[in-house]
């Protein structure tokens, strides 16, 4: 294949539903894929002003979608349907250079790195400009602790966030029932003939599902007359796993800041919308939104941050106990709760297993990198491990005595000037917003 062109999109708004084409095209042919989304229909039929905003949003949407579907081939050539502003253009040259970075660099396809889009000549009708700042937000919910932080945090601060997912799984559903609020959901089809490509041996890997989810957020704000879409995006996500070839390899690259502001951007540019989304926890490190959780019991019993429990078939039901992710989260949460109560949100106890040893020496940075998961700093790690070694409940608890011994003394030393209780760090947080966040930190 050589191309990888967009052909069309279309919306049925007495459904709801949005067909994505895509199209991958070379001297022996063409595939063709459509992806469907289904977002949730307001009550009353929305006014030209608003379909015509959301137009343009399904445009940008359209554009960062076709990751999972360029990925099956990742031919040379990004052919654009229509002409688009500076701003778009750099949002979506990074969704699929930076946002494939960690695919790119597990297939060894170092062009993917450097792809360029092809551009229509032209300049795209300037949009409506678009204030919603002071509407109610919608709160993006993943069934983990973060967005569980940020929900109860715009609760308290009575901004009186709508939740909001994307093909909410059994864990969404049970979170969203223990905040007692009303959510929202959209529904996404990935064209399953991408999975039958996949079974027989096509390019494959991790895409940018963040910048996926995070657009179908803001579309379906924009068409129930709603405000800022809020992510808990951490501050760590921003920080890369490795370098190759001179480039940055960020497994969570569109949960980072740099993804925030250019999609910002890109909705501002393209779409006129003037506060359309940003990450409330951007300040925080995954360390201080662990204790932050700690605050609130209500969701003991579903929340949920291991991925297997996301997967499309054949997912896990609740923590998996031997990923990266579960052994991080445990690590995060335990010096904030009694050990009893880390034990049963995960089912388990995973610092009593001298099996989750190895996977812990990545973490804390003796081994290897940093996996390539959504976890945070080796820093935090480490961080962690001294608060737990300081406590009864933990100190002999044969992952916590091996780990202890591991870490060389130098990593001790730069963890006692750590900042990672200290919010900080770039972020596009508006004042209002900030205000929720500050009782609680
Ligand atoms: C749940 C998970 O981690 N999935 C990744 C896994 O896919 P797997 O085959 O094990 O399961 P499925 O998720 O069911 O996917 C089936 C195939 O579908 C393709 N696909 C899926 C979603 C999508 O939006 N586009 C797709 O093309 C994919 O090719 C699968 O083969 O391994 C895959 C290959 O490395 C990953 O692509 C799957 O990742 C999902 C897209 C996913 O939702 N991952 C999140 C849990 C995730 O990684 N979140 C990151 C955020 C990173 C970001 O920048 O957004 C995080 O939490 O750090
Ligand atoms: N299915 C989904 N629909 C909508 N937003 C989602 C979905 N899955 C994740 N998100 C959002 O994407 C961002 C990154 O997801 P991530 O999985 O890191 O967060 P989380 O589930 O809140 O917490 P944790 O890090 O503990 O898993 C968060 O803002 C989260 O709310």
């Amino acid at each position: 294949m050589d191309a990888f062109t967009f052909p069309s999109y279309s919306i049925d708004f007495a459904t709801g539903e949005v067909l994505f084409d895509y199209a991958l095209t070379g001297p022996a042919g063409e595939q063709r894929f459509t992806e469907a989304i289904t977002l949730p229909l307001p009550a009353e039929p929305p006014s030209d002003e608003t379909v015509a905003t959301l137009g343009r949003v399904l445009e940008v949407l359209h554009l960062v979608a076709g990751v999972s579907y360029y990925k099956a081939a990742a031919p040379p050539r990004l052919v654009l349907p229509a002409p688009l502003g500076a701003a778009t253009v750099d949002y979506v040259t990074a969704v699929y250079t930076k946002g494939l970075a960690e695919y790119a660099y597990r297939n060894q396809l170092p062009h993917v790195l450097e792809l360029r889009p092809e551009v229509p000549v032209g300049s795209p009708e300037p949009p409506r400009v678009y204030d919603d700042s002071d509407r109610r937000p919608l709160s993006a919910v993943g069934g983990g602790k973060d967005s569980i932080v940020s929900l109860e945090a715009l609760r308290r601060a009575e901004l009186d966030p709508v939740p909001f997912s994307v093909n909410p799984n059994h864990v969404i559903v049970s979170v969203n029932e223990a905040s007692g609020l009303t959510p929202l959901a959209a529904r996404r089809r990935i064209d399953p003939v991408l999975f039958d490509l996949n079974a027989a041996g096509a390019l494959n890997g991790h895409i940018p599902v963040t910048a996926i989810n995070s657009l179908i957020a803001v579309a379906t704000a924009v068409l129930h007359g709603l405000g800022p879409v809020v992510m808990s995006n951490e501050r760590s996500a921003s920080d890369p796993n490795l370098v190759w070839n001179g480039h940055e390899i960020n497994h969570q690259w569109s949960k980072g800041v740099e993804a925030e502001g250019l999609l910002r951007a890109s909705l501002a540019e393209h779409a006129g919308l003037t506060e359309p989304y940003f990450s409330l926890l951007r300040s925080l490190s995954e360390l201080h939104i662990a204790r932050l959780f700690a605050e609130f019991t209500r969701y003991d019993d579903v929340v949920t941050s291991c991925n297997a429990a996301f997967k499309l078939h054949d997912a896990s039901e609740r923590w998996c106990r031997d990923c990266p992710k579960c052994r991080f989260v445990f690590l995060a949460m335990a010096p904030f709760m009694p050990r009893e109560r880390v034990t049963h949100i995960f089912g388990g106890d995973l610092l009593a297993d001298p099996e989750q040893i190895p996977g812990y020496r990545e973490l804390l940075g003796v081994d290897g990198h940093k996996p390539f998961e959504c976890v945070g700093e080796v820093e935090e790690s480490v961080v962690a491990l001294g608060l737990l070694a300081e406590q009864d409940q933990w100190r002999d608890a044969p992952v916590i005595q091996a780990l202890v011994e591991a870490v060389p003394e130098t990593a001790w030393s730069a963890v006692a000037t750590s900042d990672v209780f200290t919010p900080g760090g770039p972020n596009h947080i508006p004042p209002t917003y900030a205000k929720a966040l500050t009782p609680l930190t």
